[in-house]
């Protein structure tokens, strides 16, 4: 799939800007501060609902605006087009699809987004929060059921950690039936991450295997969230004492994780900072390539200050699989990246907010 039209207005330093693009990689390059990351956030936000920057939420308003909006036309490989927009004025985030009202979750399934960015190396080094973001966004694209589970597991696990919280006790009968609808979804919820990463598990040594031969072969391990000898509601039953004491659900689906471990670097440790980024960019890739092999098209791929973040031979090596695989891809640095020097690219110069794109 392919963003043809990309409009954003009130994002960071972008006010108004409307861009036409085509297949293939393009380039956004400029100095420090001038915007160019602010599109490819613009870009994501459409496929995730949120920013790629943590904390971003407010901060992605541009100061004195009273309203963002970003709006896309995806065409995509089968010749179909979707219109996907997301708006937000206060608080509230409104949706559209094809000119009506919609939910994010409609979006979202109509516009796949992955992204490389400087904070990439946050999904093997980080907290589990990033790996379980990562994870649920592939399991969204494959099993569309997948949003509506979450979003009860989510309500349940809500009211039991108000239960927990309450000033006073509540009796055991009251914390049952949500601990039944926890240890209902999670189950569902677990199955669908584990025959998801089964799936991943080849893309990954693919991707893996190019990026870093180095490392030798490579292990995808996952955590449920609880323990698997009994049920999870059995569990929550004889851990609320001490849930009670934390004030929270301490076991569960939201406390699931995965991490890669390599033949030649089996702790997180052994790996150096770019190894980390490497083997993220490996994640990412690995994902789009099982979309690609599910969905029947390539993500589209945003490779945020690609020359800051990899070495040239790296940078050479992802950006042939990308034009091979014809994915359309939004690059941005400082300067046009070496690799794509000599390239068919379409580059863009970008100054306080403003866009030009150049012959
Ligand atoms: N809410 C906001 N309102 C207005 N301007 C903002 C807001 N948030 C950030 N900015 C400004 O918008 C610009 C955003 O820059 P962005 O990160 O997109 O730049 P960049 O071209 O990728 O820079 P770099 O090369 O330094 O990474 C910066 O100049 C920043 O100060």
């Amino acid at each position: 799939m392919r963003f043809e039209q990309l409009r954003i207005q009130g994002l960071r330093c972008l006010d108004d800007v409307s861009l036409s693009l085509g297949a293939g990689v393009h380039v956004f390059a400029g100095p420090n501060g001038a915007g160019k990351t602010s599109i490819l956030e613009a870009a994501f936000l459409l496929s995730h609902g949120r920013s790629f920057r943590s904390g971003a939420k407010d901060a992605l308003l541009q100061r004195g605006a009273s309203r963002i909006s970003v709006f896309g036309e995806v065409r995509h490989d089968d010749g179909g087009m979707s219109r996907v927009g997301l708006g937000r004025s206060g608080q509230r985030w409104e949706a559209r699809l094809d000119g009506e009202a919609a939910t994010l979750g409609q979006i979202v399934g109509e516009c796949a987004v992955v992204c490389f960015e400087p904070g990439s190396h946050a999904l093997i080094a980080g907290g589990a929060e990033e790996r379980r973001r990562y994870l649920d966004w592939g399991v969204f694209h494959v099993e569309h059921e997948f949003l509506m589970l979450w979003r009860r597991y989510q309500r349940a696990l809500k009211q039991r950690n108000s239960l927990l919280r309450a000033a006073q006790t509540p009796p055991e009968a009251m914390f049952l039936p949500w601990e039944a609808e926890l240890g209902q979804t999670a189950e569902r919820i677990h199955q669908m991450r584990l025959a998801y990463l089964e799936r991943l598990r080849p893309c990954l040594a693919a991707s893996v295997g190019g990026l870093l031969p180095e490392l030798g072969a490579v292990e995808l391990r996952f955590k449920a969230g609880w323990s698997d000898d009994r049920a999870l509601h059995e569990q929550l039953a004889e851990h609320r004492g001490r849930d009670l004491a934390r004030g929270h659900t301490t076991m569960g689906a939201h406390r699931a994780d995965w991490a890669i471990a390599f033949e030649h670097a089996p702790l997180r440790e052994h790996l150096s900072r770019g190894q980390e980024k490497l083997t993220a960019l490996a994640c990412m890739l690995a994902q789009a390539e099982l979309y690609a092999a599910i969905r029947g098209e390539w993500p589209i791929v945003c490779l945020d200050d690609l020359a800051s973040e990899l070495d040239i031979a790296h940078q050479s090596a992802v950006v042939a699989q990308l034009t091979q695989a014809s994915a359309q891809v939004l690059v941005t640095g400082t300067e046009l990246p070496a690799p794509l020097q000599g390239l068919t690219a379409q580059v863009f110069h970008v100054e306080q907010g403003q866009l030009a794109p150049l012959l």
